[in-house]
């Protein structure tokens, strides 16, 4: 097998010094890319302003070669900004309601995707395995085969894919399927969201499925399959225990002595159900008195994408909605929600995960949801606490040891946080050993191992 080239938007390069890389994905494309050598491309993150990016920066870490590129202002605005998250993540997120449709951004789209593949050819050699990651680089397959490569080329889904009258109220959906036929596999994150592909393609006569995974469309055929994404389980629950000692985790601990903590972590994004998390948190804590003064609310949510009008108004929304509920609820002792409106370093979030006898994970749709994982892998064996999980999460297809909730039910998810405060230890272990047997065996290093293996046998794809 050749070398493995992955692309995506974001590239997490490691610090030089070799600190730990980001997270759990970082993790396992790393050692896929460590195992056969490879390259890594992306976006640096950084704008050129009006001139034309300078040349690829190339950062070689052993048997890897990072391989990144600046954007012009015109091309962050309306690639990212503007086309990936103002049509396709509102989209992909069954939220009709946002989606900023433009036809500037749509072909500021589709020209970034083009210049990633014009910076990509140089280094591809034609036995290398290209594996190419969200909805950012959707029609990256198409452009590369219009240049001639005959590589393998897979793409993963991060988010969602919703069903066809969802997805049909897109303007270019039909550009967009055609972009995704042009792979050899197309991996989703769980079984609900292949069933929603297929349902696109048969819709409109698009395409068929053939059985044993494979589809045909617009002339080619590829493979269709679901991997769910996993975190590096048994690293995490170290990092967890390991964290007891950290300055942080320390003082968040005695700063609630007495109290019960409940933990939810999601970066700042109109997905995750945050303002209906705190009207259902607001519910449990009015609906008995006997909770208040003894039950702490941490809510950590770093600021996203903050350029697009939606996030900067979610912003809003958020800080004076947690205002008001601790200036209508708080005593002089006891403040009930604590709202942190920056990231924190994933080690010690292990930690903090650990102390909190529920793990709060609501969003309204998401692709998978990592930090419901993490929670999970973070808990004590002997003392385990209780994930409350939106049954709209892609890993509430797999965490059933979960209490599983509907996000739009402020009252039943108030509910379920009373059950999870009351819930026995037998229980809650039992429902917690459950949940770690799986994330131990479906870590990410599996699913890293499940797609590329798909990838590399499929004879069929045309
Ligand atoms: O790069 P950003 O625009 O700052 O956004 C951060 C990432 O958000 C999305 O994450 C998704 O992938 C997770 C891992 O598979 C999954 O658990 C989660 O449900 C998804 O929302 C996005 O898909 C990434 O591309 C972004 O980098
Ligand atoms: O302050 C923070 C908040 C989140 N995360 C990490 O960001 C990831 C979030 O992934 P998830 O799949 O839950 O959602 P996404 O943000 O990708 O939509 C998880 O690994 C978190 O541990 C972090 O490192 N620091």
């Amino acid at each position: 097998m050749g070398r493995l080239i992955i692309v995506s938007n974001r590239v997490p390069v490691p610090e030089k010094g070799g600190a730990a890389p980001a997270g759990g994905l970082a993790v396992a494309l790393k050692i896929a890319l460590e195992a056969q050598g490879g390259v890594w491309m992306g976006w640096s993150g950084n704008s050129s302003g009006d001139a034309e990016p300078g040349p690829l920066t190339m950062d070689e870490q052993g048997k890897i070669t990072y391989a990144l590129t600046d954007l012009t202002d015109t091309d962050v605005e309306e690639y990212y900004h503007g086309f990936a998250n103002r049509v396709l993540w509102p989209i992909c997120h069954y939220r009709l309601d946002l989606a900023e449709y433009g036809r500037k951004e749509m072909a500021g789209y589709f020209r970034v995707n083009r210049f990633f593949a014009h910076r990509l050819a140089p280094l591809i050699q034609p036995d290398d395995i290209i594996w190419v990651h969200d909805y950012h680089l959707i029609p990256l397959a198409a452009e590369l085969r219009q240049m001639g490569f005959k590589n393998k080329i897979g793409f993963f889904l991060h988010i969602p894919w919703p069903p066809a009258d969802v997805i049909f109220t897109m303007p270019v959906h039909e550009e967009i399927m055609r972009g995704l036929s042009h792979y050899d596999l197309v991996g989703f994150q769980t079984d609900h969201d292949l069933e929603n592909f297929a349902g696109c393609l048969r819709r409109e006569g698009i395409g068929d499925e053939l059985g044993e995974g494979l589809f045909s469309a617009h002339g080619r055929t590829f493979k269709g399959g679901y991997y769910s994404i996993g975190i590096e389980t048994a690293a995490f629950a170290e990092f967890a225990t390991k964290a007891a000692t950290n300055v942080m985790v320390r003082k968040a601990r005695q700063s609630v002595e007495g109290r019960d903590l409940i933990i939810g972590v999601d970066r700042l994004d109109y997905s995750k159900g945050i303002t209906q998390r705190i009207d259902a948190f607001e519910r449990f804590i009015t609906a008995d008195a006997a909770h208040q003064g003894k039950v702490t609310y941490l809510q950590i949510t770093p600021k996203s994408r903050s350029e697009v009008p939606e996030y900067e108004q979610m912003q809003r929304m958020v800080a004076e909605q947690a205002g008001r509920v601790n200036g209508a609820i708080s005593t002089v002792d006891w403040v009930p929600i604590r709202y942190i409106n920056r990231s924190i370093p994933r080690t010690v979030l292990a930690g903090l995960y650990r102390l909190a006898k529920i793990g709060l994970v609501t969003p309204l749709r998401d692709g998978m949801n990592l930090v419901a994982k993490e929670y999970v892998a973070a808990q004590d064996p002997e003392n385990p606490g209780v994930l409350v999980l939106s049954r709209f999460a892609g890993a509430a297809r797999e965490l059933y040891g979960a209490i599983i909730v509907n996000p739009y039910d402020v009252e039943a998810t108030a509910n379920a946080i009373a059950r999870a405060l009351e819930m026995p230890l037998e229980e809650r272990r039992q429902r917690w050993q459950g949940m770690m047997t799986h994330l131990l065996e479906h870590d990410v290093v599996r699913w890293c191992d499940d797609f590329l293996k798909d990838l590399t046998e499929q004879d069929e794809a045309a």
